[in-house]
């Protein structure tokens, strides 16, 4: 049975649809280069989607498109049934660099508090947001603190819960797991499956990380190589109950692998 029966018994609701997108950098000028051709997807509420594919497919381009922070050069991207036009106010965005995200002369509460001010919750409110959020993401503790004082584990969470704090519909993540151990992605990857759990929120990552993609999954994007079209949308069917032992050891797991490295090796990708 495929995650999506499993989660999703109702009509479902899109939270985002992607129709046709095109990404040209430098348009009309000898050094354009197309990164996206034409990109298709939809994502409904409630889903966990993973965009995977080549180095240099427009991962991250997508991902920019469809959050506002860039202009596709043809088709549309529309976010709880509205065209996007900038970055809406119910979206969350986590990246890689997490040193960079967070403010090092904030405290961690401060940092959190951040996107809570511009929308306007009273200062009683921002403070109780910003305690539970930073509970929610097992750091209770470091309120106080300043990002340089934490483990760069810990400052993503901190970067999470940043962009957890003002609730939002949809949470996008580009990397967001690739500068930590790898003892730490794993504790950052289950937290995040919580954390969607917890708050029923959608999520759309991107990622290099063909296993993480499979481990956090309701469904795939695989993209093919630069400049990108989806090669195929793979439904990962593992159920919402996830182990990192038990789940990456399984045979559905290991053909999912097996299916998916096909897809994104240089040499298949076309
Ligand atoms: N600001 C930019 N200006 C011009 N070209 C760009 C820009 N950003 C990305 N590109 C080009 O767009 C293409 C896709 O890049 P992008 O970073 O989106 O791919 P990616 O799949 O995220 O890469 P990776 O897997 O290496 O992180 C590449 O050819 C890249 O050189």
């Amino acid at each position: 049975m495929s995650a999506s029966a499993v989660s999703t018994p109702t009509a479902t609701e899109t939270v985002l649809a992607v129709d046709g997108v095109r990404k040209i950098y430098n348009e009309g000028t000898a050094q354009a280069n197309m990164a996206i051709d034409s990109v298709s997807f939809h994502v409904d509420k409630g889903e966990f989607v993973c965009i995977v594919g080549p180095s240099g497919a427009g991962k991250t381009t997508l991902l920019r498109c469809i959050s506002g922070l860039a202009s596709p050069s043809a088709g549309s991207v529309t976010f709880e049934g509205r065209p996007l036009t900038q970055v809406p106010e119910q979206l969350g965005l986590v990246f890689q660099d997490y040193s960079r995200s967070l403010y090092p002369w904030m405290t961690n509460g401060e940092n959190v508090a951040l996107p809570l001010s511009a929308r306007g919750l009273s200062r009683a409110e921002r403070a109780s947001r910003v305690t539970e959020t930073l509970r929610s993401v097992g750091l209770g503790h470091v309120e106080r603190k300043y990002p340089w004082e934490l483990s760069g584990g810990m400052q993503q969470r901190v970067a999470i819960a940043r962009a957890l704090s003002y609730r939002p519909e949809l949470l996008l993540m580009d990397e967001p797991f690739a500068s930590v151990d790898a003892q730490t992605r794993f504790d950052l990857e289950d937290l995040i499956l919580k954390v969607r759990e917890d708050l029923g929120i959608t999520v759309v990552l991107v990622t290099h990380d063909i296993d993480e993609a499979i481990y956090l999954s309701d469904r795939i994007i695989v993209l093919s190589k630069n400049p990108s079209v989806v090669r195929e949308v793979v439904d990962v069917g593992l159920g919402t109950v996830r182990s990192q032992v038990e789940t990456r050891a399984s045979e559905q797991f290991l053909a999912l692998r097996r299916h998916l490295l096909s897809l994104v090796m240089p040499k298949d990708a076309s």
